[in-house]
């Protein structure tokens, strides 16, 4: 008897373009979501979209609240549920960078209530995603929460946000090469489940963007829907796959290790982008692929070495041995690289 079931849950409206910001309420209210918004947004991202975003949505209608959150941590979505029990909110609203989206994505869950994601950067893949990603001790978690029901993806003020918050994105989807080789080999080697949906959508992703990068320019709107467009198809497949491997794997976890050592140090795109050499080095070898994912980041103005990350040689030796243990995802990284394989790697790729 055939038994599988599954659930796959994608945002209603993703609304991509200049000046979109404007049309929020109508975009909104076009999803039948009702109630007090309650904005969860960080510093920046508030005063470049928040507050506006506040007065469409006073304009039409609704009564808006706002919470201004600093971290990605679970002590962020508390605050944003205590905030809750007086706004009463009848849905959130995530206005920023991965940050305040992905507390204001939890929290959406934890309260049962709608999501409309606003970013104010394309810095990140998880504009779309059903998933939100937090520190936690030694570890990292990747929590499931329901996707947006909306997105409103303003391009003129992604297009004036910092360069380096663009090519972080571009670095997030370069990536996904690399979560897909680790993804397929947790499936041969540990019967980890695998979509080839969600496997070729991620890939073929970070192909259109790598054949993309000579649009991709400073100061050109254009090239903030180029990349808009590639953050949401990645987190599309995220969705699909229910998790976070088509665009997570060894490089992430690197990444989010050396988030614990070096804290605040490089985005996170960028940290990806740099563990994504790494990793294709050591899923290919010195002649294998790695030097066309070094050759795509440098294509977009990404870092390709600790010095342009701003890292030390030896807290990227410390991240890459110890990756692994961030948590139970199987990757490239095994059980665990001896440190002489580190240093190899990562004086084989120029990375140190
Ligand atoms: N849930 C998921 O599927 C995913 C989650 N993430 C998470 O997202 C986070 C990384 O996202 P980021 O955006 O790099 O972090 P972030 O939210 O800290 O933003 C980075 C910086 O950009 C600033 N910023 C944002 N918009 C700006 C604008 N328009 N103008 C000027 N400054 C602006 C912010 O104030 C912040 O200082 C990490 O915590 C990562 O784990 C990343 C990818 C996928
Ligand atoms: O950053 C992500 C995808 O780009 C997902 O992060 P996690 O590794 O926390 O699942
Ligand atoms: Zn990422």
């Amino acid at each position: 008897m055939f038994e599988k079931s599954t659930w796959i849950r994608l945002p209603r409206n993703v609304v991509v373009g200049h000046d979109v910001l404007s049309e929020a309420g109508e975009v909104i209210t076009s999803t039948h979501l009702h109630g007090r918004p309650l904005v969860v947004t960080s510093e920046t991202p508030k005063a470049v979209a928040g507050d506006f975003l506040l007065e469409r949505l006073e304009a039409a209608g609704f009564d808006p609240a706002v919470v201004v959150i600093e971290a990605a941590s679970f002590g962020a979505v508390e605050r944003v549920l205590e905030a809750a029990e007086t706004v009463e909110p009848g849905f959130l609203v995530g206005v920023g960078g991965g940050k305040p989206i992905d507390i204001a994505k939890m929290a959406a869950d934890r309260l049962d209530v709608g999501f409309v994601s606003v970013p104010t950067a394309a810095s990140h893949d998880g504009i779309v995603s059903g998933r939100g990603s937090v520190p936690e001790g030694d570890t990292r978690h990747s929590v499931a929460a329901a996707p947006p029901i909306a997105v409103i993806a303003d391009t003129g003020i992604i297009a004036e946000a910092p360069w380096e918050l663009l090519t972080a994105g571009c670095a997030d989807i370069i990536s996904n090469y690399t979560a897909v080789k680790d993804w397929k080999l947790a499936n041969r080697l540990k019967n980890v489940e695998y979509s080839e949906y969600a496997g070729a959508l991620s890939q073929m992703t970070a192909e259109l963007l790598r054949d993309a990068a000579p649009s991709i320019k400073r100061g050109l709107e254009e090239s903030a829907w180029i990349v808009v467009k590639a953050l949401v198809s990645s987190g599309v497949a995220m969705s699909i796959a229910d998790s976070s491997r088509p665009a997570s794997g060894a490089e992430h976890l690197f990444s989010h290790q050396l988030d614990r050592i070096v804290p605040g140090s490089a985005l996170h795109g960028h940290q990806v982008g740099v563990g994504s050499i790494l990793t294709e080095y050591l899923h290919s070898g010195a002649d294998g692929e790695w030097r066309a994912v070094r050759d795509a980041l440098a294509s977009i103005d990404a870092p390709t070495t600790a010095d342009q990350l701003g890292i030390s040689d030896e807290a990227v030796i410390e991240a890459l041995t110890t990756a692994h243990q961030i948590r139970d995802r199987y990757t490239i990284l095994g059980d665990g690289i001896e440190e002489a394989a580190a240093i190899e790697a990562a004086t084989r790729t120029g990375v140190i």
